[in-house]
């Protein structure tokens, strides 16, 4: 540090009465409510993880992005009533401005890509990592923060898009060592439902206020959904066909339902046959009933979507996604095709952990180098440099410390070799090397460590 022995250096010299009485107050050491730490255990964990969703982005050719965790309120503040604006983290800043912390990295994704507008050739394949904040009441106990990983392409209205992020998504389940018997994705889409509600002359605007009605299905009683969807227009024999679409769980009988001929059911048979030729139809099934969540959980409204999910039921969605072709239009951009997931990364850890899978991430380093005496200190800077300049992983004691200490950091650090810097062997030009697995102990060559 350059500190100047001031007060801000935190270095001796005389503390004003003020730092003195705010040094004496204990500040409280925990996080943020809702929010986590990630001490050294914990981040080698999220970085295995998100190497693994770097990696897979790259094997797919996406490109890396990212936005200001810190946007616009207005980003967020779309219809009434969705969840997520209930929950926004938002605040005025000394500007005056109306600002949020994100809840989600899509509106930022679009918003980006209305900028950078007809100077972007597409088809663009974007993927972040990002974190993404709720202001909840804390009485639920639950998280304020997450990390997403989202894969979105822009410009494809063909469903090879939705195929090709299944496809994604699946390698990176394989890549952690989860199988088809472990997850799955539920796949629909609101042409489905759509379909149903055109038959019985129910307007498309129509279609949230039902999707809402609809999600309370295992909420409240049925009779009491039925009543308030004849409230909103929905006539006996409608509902009746909804509910019985929503049950349907294959393609074979859905087509028995709608028929043959419409979007919906040409959409989800490519789907499923693309999986087919990607090798990951054991991965997918049809689930209608996904489409009720639609019209808030998330603010972003689906044609097609799919949502991953654990076998064994205990856990909420693993990730989810679908095409959004409209959500550029309503932040005032052209509308372009636009398809993409959104995978946290609690959920994920916690499927992990119940399957054995999480993996054993111990801290190591190739070498631990060591002064014998403070007059060799420098020159063990040195070696610890020849090393390092090799691409080597050392930890240098930087203290005069007993050699009883110096054993004891190398087992804690796990490290593979012990390099003692003593002056006899120094004034020879040599080192002291001990291989701490098979404690193998002799001398080196300076200009032959390796
Ligand atoms: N959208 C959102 C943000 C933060 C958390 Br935790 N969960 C969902």
């Amino acid at each position: 540090s350059t500190g100047d022995g001031g007060n801000g250096g935190g270095r001796s010299g005389a503390l004003s009465p003020t730092l003195v009485t705010e040094e004496l107050q204990k500040i409280d050491v925990n996080p943020p409510k809702g929010t986590r730490d990630f001490p050294p255990e914990d981040m080698r964990l999220r970085n295995w993880l998100f190497n693994n969703f770097r990696e897979v982005s790259r094997v797919y050719g996406f490109e890396e992005v990212d936005f200001p965790v810190l946007e616009s309120e207005a980003l967020f503040i779309r219809k009434a009533g969705e969840e997520i604006r209930d929950q926004l983290y938002c605040f005025e800043d000394r500007g005056n401005r109306r600002v949020a912390l994100r809840p989600e990295l899509t509106p930022s994704l679009a918003r980006l890509v209305i900028q950078k507008g007809k100077s972007l050739s597409l088809p663009l394949k974007w993927f972040a990592i990002g974190q993404c904040w709720r202001y909840e009441r804390m009485t639920r106990g639950r998280r304020r923060e997450h990390y997403q990983w989202n894969m979105d392409i822009i410009g494809v209205p063909e469903v090879t898009a939705e195929a090709e992020l299944l496809s994604s998504i699946v390698a990176f389940f394989k890549r952690i060592g989860l199988t088809a018997a472990d997850v799955g994705f539920k796949v629909s889409s609101r042409k489905v439902l759509q379909e149903v509600l055109k038959c019985y002359g129910i307007p498309e605007n129509m279609f949230g206020k039902v999707c809402i009605i609809i999600d309370k299905i295992e909420k409240i009683p049925l009779d009491e959904m039925k009543k308030e969807l004849k409230v909103v227009g929905v006539s006996e024999d409608a509902i009746e066909e909804m509910l019985q679409v929503l049950s349907v769980k294959s393609l074979t009988k859905l087509e028995e339902i709608l028929g043959g001929g419409g979007e919906a059911m040409s959409d989800l048979k490519q789907l499923f046959s693309l999986a087919e030729k990607f090798g990951y139809s054991d991965w997918i099934q049809f689930d209608a009933s996904i489409v009720r969540g639609l019209a808030y959980y998330t603010g972003i409204v689906f044609e097609m979507l799919f949502q991953g999910f654990d076998r064994g039921g205990k856990l909420r969605a693993i990730c989810g996604g679908g095409r959004y072709d409209r959500l550029l239009s309503t932040f005032g951009g052209d509308d372009l095709p636009a398809c993409g997931f959104g995978f946290g990364d609690a959920v994920i850890v916690e499927l992990l952990k119940e399957k054995k899978l999480l993996p054993e991430l111990n801290v190591e380093v190739e070498n631990i180098v060591c002064a014998l005496d403070p007059d060799l200190q420098g020159a063990a800077s040195r070696v610890a440099t020849i090393l390092r300049g090799k691409g080597q992983t050392v930890d240098l004691v930087l203290e005069n410390k007993p050699l009883k200490w110096v054993f004891k950091r190398a087992t804690r650090i796990n490290a593979q070799r012990l390099i003692l810097v003593g002056s006899s062997e120094w004034q020879r030009g040599m080192v002291g090397v001990k291989d701490l697995s098979s404690g193998e102990q002799r001398e080196v060559k300076l200009d032959e460590l390796n």
